[in-house]
């Protein structure tokens, strides 16, 4: 059954039955893109109905939103439109890390993979305001950006990057193995592409009463294959008696770029 909540200043439409979502993660949803800043790009690997993804594009940033569960997906972009803020998400539907793979392939998202590029922005130029599709699999749900959209992003940072040249941060929260998932940046990005720093992971984990920061900083640091400079942990919530869900939020360290293709 379909039901309506509100979380600060976004509505979302959704069905429990089909997708997953907490309430009591709001707080969470609200701290972290309070970090975010108009005209950023925000990649959210396990998007869900758009929690983070949807109060991101209400500040302006542009957001490339994934999750692998097609229910997710399709009240994603009903919220994404329900909340007048289609233009600036850009949805996909697949496992996290073919998605972070295709974004950051220069050769597949090079001819027809529209982020907000220049290119694409003075192509839009010409065209009647609204909206088009793009032919390309890891883009072909994105949408130009025209219309309110283009007036709300050159009133913030224009032009923005391509994906592959430059991300602010990515969000994961799936907390139970979102660790395993950083083995995805291991081998993507590439130097001669890549502008400006590198992009802030915020990865949500579980830490048990066993385990302490330092080993899961160890774990994370075993599947990206590189050493994490100062990570930061933000307690979000206690789980169970012994278990409590954290975010660790760091800078993907410079080792991740690649020398060549
Ligand atoms: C804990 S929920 C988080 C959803 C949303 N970000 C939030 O904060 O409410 C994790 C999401 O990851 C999705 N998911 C699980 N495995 C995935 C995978 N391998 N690739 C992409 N998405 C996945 C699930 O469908 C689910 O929507």
């Amino acid at each position: 059954m379909e039901t309506e909540v509100k979380q600060y200043g976004a509505r979302f439409k959704l069905d429990y039955s089909l997708v997953y979502w907490n309430s009591r993660l709001e707080h969470e949803h609200m701290r972290l893109t309070s970090l975010f800043k108009p005209g950023e790009t925000v990649c959210d690997m396990f998007a869900g109905i758009g929690p983070f993804a949807i109060p991101a594009a209400q500040k302006g940033c542009f957001v490339y939103a994934n999750d692998l569960n097609p229910d997710s997906v399709r009240y994603l972009k009903i919220n994404a439109q329900f909340n007048k803020v289609d233009e600036l998400v850009c949805v996909h539907n697949m496992d996290a890390r073919k998605f972070i793979s295709q974004l950051m392939n220069v050769s597949s998202g090079e001819s027809d993979l529209q982020s907000v590029a220049d290119d694409k922005t003075k192509e839009a130029d010409k065209k009647p305001s609204g909206v088009s599709e793009i032919e390309n699999e890891v883009g072909k749900e994105c949408k130009t950006i025209e219309g309110n959209a283009k007036k709300r992003l050159k009133q913030t940072v224009l032009p923005i990057a391509k994906p592959w040249e430059h991300i602010d941060h990515v969000i994961m929260n799936l907390p139970a193995s979102a660790l395993e998932f950083l083995d995805s940046f291991s081998n993507v990005l590439q130097r001669k592409y890549w502008k400006g720093p590198l992009p802030l992971i915020h990865c949500y984990c579980f830490i048990r009463a066993s385990e302490t920061t330092e080993s899961i900083t160890a774990v994370a640091e075993t599947a990206l294959k590189f050493h994490i400079q100062d990570p930061v942990f933000h307690r979000v919530r206690d789980v169970a008696p012994n278990k409590a869900m954290f975010c660790l939020s760091f800078r993907l360290p410079e080792a991740c770029l690649m020398e060549e293709d």
